[in-house]
């Protein structure tokens, strides 16, 4: 299948190209810029003597015509914008903004403070979280990639969640990202100086994630409620860790816990359920599609402690999304994406 993307010059963008060079039933037909055409490894020099395609300006009536899919790794409030040129063409889409994830327009306008695009828009793209709905991926035709951080917690709260384990008010995010997450754009907070040797908290109460969270617990247990939700910028180009606290309704060891976290992902290549009493790095997942989880039972308090790692350009971005267009597509989940995690 060829594909196009749209935002290479991304991080997401780039990771998308890393993937696909290498992806066995994709190749890269053409990949956009909105600034000049120049060959992209003029943009990215690692590229060089690797890839000779040149950055085009975006024409959809042209990719349409010689493309199977289109890869949108470009910013939340233009990706809606960009989306609405391809829906009347026979093209597969998958999108990495937050611009059709949330279906309540509303939520949207509050979280993103930008204008929604149609809730008719929004339901035409299935939420591509894969572990949890490879039945509608594989029917439709336009994927919403998740976002890096709600990858991350929902694939750690999924168990407990939708085996009703916990009470409905008791869940506590706290999140962490490595700086790649706030894409390639400078910005003053992100700069070396601001950020080497330093930790800090951002958009609290406020991240514009905890929506599209809590719309999918809701989605798998309708008791659940507002979450508390924490998110802050690590001094490392890549990973999250989500570190999650729930209270139990009921009494579970650890082991039995373990138990049902290790069943409920017998059938997921790319969630690792870690031994018990063991817990995941980001660096051990660096580079890789993986998910991996720990977890742990507090007798003392009756909480659940969740560790859940990703590397957010891949499992949180450009990985979920062929993970999701091989779904989509009838191959097997990980073709393309058995990349060893780079360690150390
Ligand atoms: N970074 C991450 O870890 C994750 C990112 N995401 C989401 O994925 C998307 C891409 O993220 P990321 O790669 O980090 O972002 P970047 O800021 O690194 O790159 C976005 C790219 O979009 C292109 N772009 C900007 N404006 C326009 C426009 N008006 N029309 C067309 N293209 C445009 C730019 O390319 P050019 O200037 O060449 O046109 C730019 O390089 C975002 O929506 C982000 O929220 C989701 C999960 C994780
Ligand atoms: C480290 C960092 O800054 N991360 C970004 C992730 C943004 C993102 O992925 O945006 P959407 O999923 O909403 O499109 C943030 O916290 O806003």
């Amino acid at each position: 299948m060829k594909a196009a993307i749209i935002g290479t010059t991304g991080y997401g963008g780039a990771e998308l190209i890393r993937i696909l060079h290498s992806h066995p039933l994709f190749t890269i037909k053409s990949v956009h810029t909105t600034r000049d055409e120049v060959p992209v490894w003029n943009e990215y020099p690692h590229l060089f003597n690797i890839m000779e395609n040149k950055l085009e300006q975006i024409n959809p009536e042209k990719i349409a015509k010689e493309c199977d899919i289109v890869f949108f790794a470009t910013p939340t409030g233009v990706s809606g914008k960009l989306v609405q040129e391809f829906v009347d063409k026979e093209i597969q889409m998958v999108d990495l903004s937050g611009d059709l994830r949330l279906r309540n327009t509303d939520d949207y306008q509050k979280w993103y403070k930008k204008e929604p695009v149609s809730a008719e828009l929004v339901n035409s793209f299935v939420y591509g979280l894969s572990e949890w709905n490879k039945e509608n991926i594989a029917t439709s035709k336009r994927i919403s990639n998740p976002g890096c951080y709600p990858t991350a917690t929902l694939l750690g709260l999924a168990p407990v969640v939708k085996e009703n384990m916990i009470l409905p008010n008791s869940i506590i995010v706290d999140a962490k990202s490595g700086i790649s997450g706030a894409g390639r754009s400078p910005s003053r907070a992100n700069m070396f100086a601001e950020m080497s040797e330093n930790f800090k908290i951002y958009k609290v109460n406020q991240h514009q994630h905890i929506p599209e969270i809590e719309q999918q617990l809701t989605d798998w247990n309708s008791e659940m409620q507002a979450i508390t939700f924490s998110t802050h910028l690590l001094p490392t180009s890549r990973g999250i860790m989500a570190t999650i606290y729930a209270t139990l309704n009921k009494s579970v060891t650890n082991e039995q816990m373990h138990e049902l976290y290790t069943e409920m992902y017998k059938n997921s290549p790319f969630v690792r359920v870690r031994p018990l009493h063991t817990y995941p790095s980001i660096k051990e997942v660096t580079g890789s599609n993986y998910c991996d989880i720990g977890i742990n039972v507090d007798e003392r308090t009756g909480r659940l402690t969740i560790v859940s790692v990703i590397d957010n350009l891949m499992k949180g971005a450009a990985g979920q999304a062929i993970q999701n267009a091989n779904v989509m597509n009838g191959y097997e989940e990980t073709t393309g994406l058995q990349f060893l995690p780079l360690y150390p």
